[in-house]
């Protein structure tokens, strides 16, 4: 291969980057003074210095205050401290800046010399969607312009140059492909030297608005959301915690698939839930969880109990059940109104009314028990205030009452009788009033009981007749009954089932508020088409911001029982500022599998854009037919070896259910020939191992080579589901996809 004219000369400032990158770690490590010990040990030797015109970036060197966090980033970016580098004139300025871009910034901060430009930086926009020539960016709400002079790439391996590219007026495809076509043993990786323009613009999209993604397979959606955190958080530094951001999973599997990626975008201390943990954190207590099978149940045709499970999920995920709890929320609110005014003693401190306009008027935005709290203090206040008036006013009193005795014209006895009398009687009072005092407001509040959110949670289903005028006409007899009875059975099993954490959490944010450690102040869900209406507003409500980061797939949307099938409800309702965008190319398959994927998007009722996939051919998907057990042995394990020799590294076997999936892994346990796992929900995925898993349990996930194989359980092209899960499993691989079954129709192929 030929080298690049300015090889060397890059060379020399990669060596000279990694040295100041030394320097800088070891200053930040030891202290002050070592710094121009350090210089000169590291720099003495190099003649170049001069000429390369270092010199001058050193002279002003001043120790750097770093945080434990930079120095982290900055270690971590010794192996490949830039990937770009871009050299840019501003209209009217001489002198050329070259910037060279990496995953952190390193500086001088006193002539702000930039010798590393963090990607995340505006200026980085150069680099992701300017061309040679004429430019503009913006940074700050300002404009800039000027001419790009040079684009350039830089392939750095374990700190050493190994290319070197110029690319001009195209775009940064041939990166982009050499990455593409690499394995996928590092699973997500960042690809911060190859991110597109399509995909630049979610990245950077308005940090102050809400943003939902309709992205199709494997077109990044989970990779840029996990960029827009790191962007994000290096935008804020400065005021925001990543200890508020938080990241939403499907599953923990899925965490721990991710969380890989995090420390490399230096966004590792970002929350990470599923949804049902966070729930159990914000209500601040354990529930007992139904298991959540029904996906796989419907799979089974004709399981009318199954149905009618997944109906009553869907009601419990939508907009409709939402006004339920509103309506009821309205009648438990109406509790709260008292019917008398508020005494101590005689005396009327506060009036029912007043405390009515206040508790749901000036209050309304607080959760009902805070609201509560606030009036027991304003009435606790009013106490303290007029307790030294109504004991003085008793005292006055009886005083004037003594003075009239003692000042009688009566007999002495019968004086001294009206003395004792109204003395014992003052004393009397004076107690009687003192323990008003003490305890009216005690008693007061003893009107408004107090109940557990779960409490009234399963009140709401006590009476089916009330139910149904909650939902206002909408909802059948027939639906509440169901609805209200299957609820009730769960609770005598001290149950919840998922759906039921939407509705919980929302009605405990309207109850008693979630703390403020459980309140995220920007959200990221990833897989968001399988998330209902509630659950989206109940995160929303809960957490008192719209600063949400949604991404996901409807083609995907395997649980649309409870999910969404539409993002449109979502964004008028409940992000009503969100900015939406789509992402059509897939970057992770080949051109023949997405070509094979995609007509099983034709069998869905719904219109979906074809995905097309970034142009990577790569070997077409096969079909074996297969008879019997020892078959399926036989062929699954030299399929593995051959690809093995082939240099791919992560392998899937991928069945349509847990059933199929237990079969296999039990036969090819048996056989011993190769090690394989059965991957369970819980689950952290093993590098040097095949995984058995079942195609729900794939989404979201990504191997070098898929084996899709069906025993037992084949797809049905009129199924919905069937569809959906078969598309997720074609899009996991990234280099082969291969089929074995007992006939090709098992898997819609034609
Ligand atoms: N700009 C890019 N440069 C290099 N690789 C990329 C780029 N964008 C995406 N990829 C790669 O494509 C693959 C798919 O990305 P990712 O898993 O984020 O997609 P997804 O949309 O979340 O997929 P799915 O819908 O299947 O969950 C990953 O291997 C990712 O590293």
């Amino acid at each position: 291969m030929e080298q690049h004219p300015d090889f060397v000369k890059e060379s020399q400032r990669l060596d000279f980057t990694k040295r100041y990158m030394d320097v800088v770690i070891e200053t930040a490590q030891s202290s002050k003074d070592q710094f121009k010990k350090n210089m000169e040990k590291v720099f003495g030797d190099a003649d170049w210095l001069e000429t390369g015109g270092y010199g001058e970036l050193l002279t002003n060197a001043s120790f750097f205050e770093m945080s434990m966090a930079e120095l982290e980033s900055l270690r971590r970016a010794k192996d490949k401290p830039y990937f770009a580098r871009v050299d840019f004139t501003r209209d009217g300025h001489e002198k050329q800046e070259v910037l060279y871009f990496g995953k952190t910034s390193l500086y001088q901060r006193e002539n702000q010399e930039q010798i590393i430009v963090d990607w995340r930086s505006p200026i980085a926009n150069l680099y992701y969607e300017g061309r040679v020539g004429e430019v503009s960016y913006e940074a700050e709400g300002e404009e800039f312009q000027g001419n790009i002079d040079l684009k350039r790439q830089l392939m750095i391996e374990d700190g050493i140059l190994t290319d070197v590219r110029d690319i001009d007026l195209t775009t940064t495809d041939e990166l982009l492909q050499d990455s593409l076509s690499k394995s996928s043993s590092n699973r997500l990786t960042e690809i911060v030297a190859t991110i597109q323009e399509e995909q630049n613009r979610i990245i950077r999209a308005d940090l102050n608005k809400p943003i939902i993604v309709q992205g199709a397979a494997g077109s990044g959606k989970t990779t840029i959301a996990l960029h827009r955190i790191s962007y994000f958080i290096y935008h804020y530094r400065d005021q925001f915690d990543p200890r508020h951001m938080m990241i939403i999973a499907p599953s923990r599997l899925f965490i721990d698939y991710i969380s890989e990626a995090l420390p490399e975008l230096g966004v590792e201390k970002v929350k990470q839930f599923t949804f049902s943990e966070y729930v159990q954190q914000a209500i601040g207590k354990k529930l007992k969880l139904k298991e959540d099978n029904k996906l796989i149940r419907l799979l089974e045709q004709g399981n009318s109990a199954a149905e009618e499970e997944a109906l009553i999920s869907g009601i419990k995920g939508s907009e409709m059940y939402k006004n339920i709890i509103d309506a009821y929320l309205k009648d438990v609110y109406q509790r709260f109104n008292p019917k008398e005014d508020f005494y101590v003693d005689k005396y009327r401190l506060y009036s029912a009314k007043k405390f009515k306009l206040l508790f749901n008027k000036e209050y309304w935005y607080l959760p009902l028990f805070s609201r509560l709290d606030k009036m027991k203090n304003l009435l606790q206040n009013q106490v303290r205030a007029n307790k030294k008036l109504m004991v003085e006013g008793v005292e006055k009193y009886f005083d004037e009452r003594l003075d009239r005795a003692l000042f009688s014209r009566l007999e002495p006895e019968k004086r001294k009788e009206l003395v004792t009398n109204a003395l014992d009687k003052k004393q009397e009072r004076v107690e009687e009033v003192q323990t008003a005092i003490k305890v009216s407001l005690r008693n007061y509040m003893k009107q408004f009981e107090k109940k557990p959110t779960l409490q009234y949670y399963q009140e709401l289903f006590e009476d089916e007749e009330q139910f149904m005028k909650y939902a206002d006409g909408k909802l059948p007899k027939s639906e509440a009954q169901l609805i209200c009875r299957y609820n009730q059975d769960l609770f005598k099993r001290k149950m919840y089932e998922l759906e039921d954490l939407g509705p919980i959490l929302y009605l405990h944010s309207k109850l008693y508020g979630v703390n403020k450690e459980n309140r995220a102040k920007n959200i990221v869900i990833d897989e968001a088409q399988d998330y209902s209406f509630m659950q989206l507003l109940s995160l929303k409500t809960a957490s008192d911001t719209d600063m949400f980061t949604l991404v996901g797939d409807l083609a995907q949307g395997i649980h649309s029982y409870r999910g969404l099938d539409s993002w449109e409800t979502i964004q008028q309702k409940v992000f009503p500022r969100a900015i939406y965008s789509e992402l059509q190319k897939s970057y992770r398959t080949t051109v023949e599998i997405m070509n094979e994927a995609n007509k099983l998007l034709e069998f869905l009722p719904y219109q979906f854009p074809k995905v097309e996939p970034v142009v990577r051919h790569g070997v077409p998907p096969e079909f074996t037919a297969l008879e019997n057990d020892e078959d399926y042995c036989e062929h699954l394990l030299l399929k593995l070896d051959k690809l093995k020799g082939e240099n791919l590294k992560t392998f899937a076997i991928i069945c349509k259910t847990m059933k199929d999936s237990q079969k296999l892994y039990q036969l090819l346990k048996d056989n011993g020939k190769h090690p394989v796992k059965l991957l369970q929900e819980q689950e952290s995925i093993p590098k040097d191992q095949t995984v058995i898993l079942p195609s729900y349990l794939s989404k979201g996930l990504e191997f070098d080579a898929v084996l899709a194989v069906s025993l037992e359980e084949a797809y049905n092209k009129d199924n919905e589901l069937d569809i959906k899960l078969l598309y997720v499993t074609m899009t996991r691989p990234l280099h082969r996809l291969y089929f074995f079954g007992k006939r090709r129709e098992d898997f819609l192929i034609s």
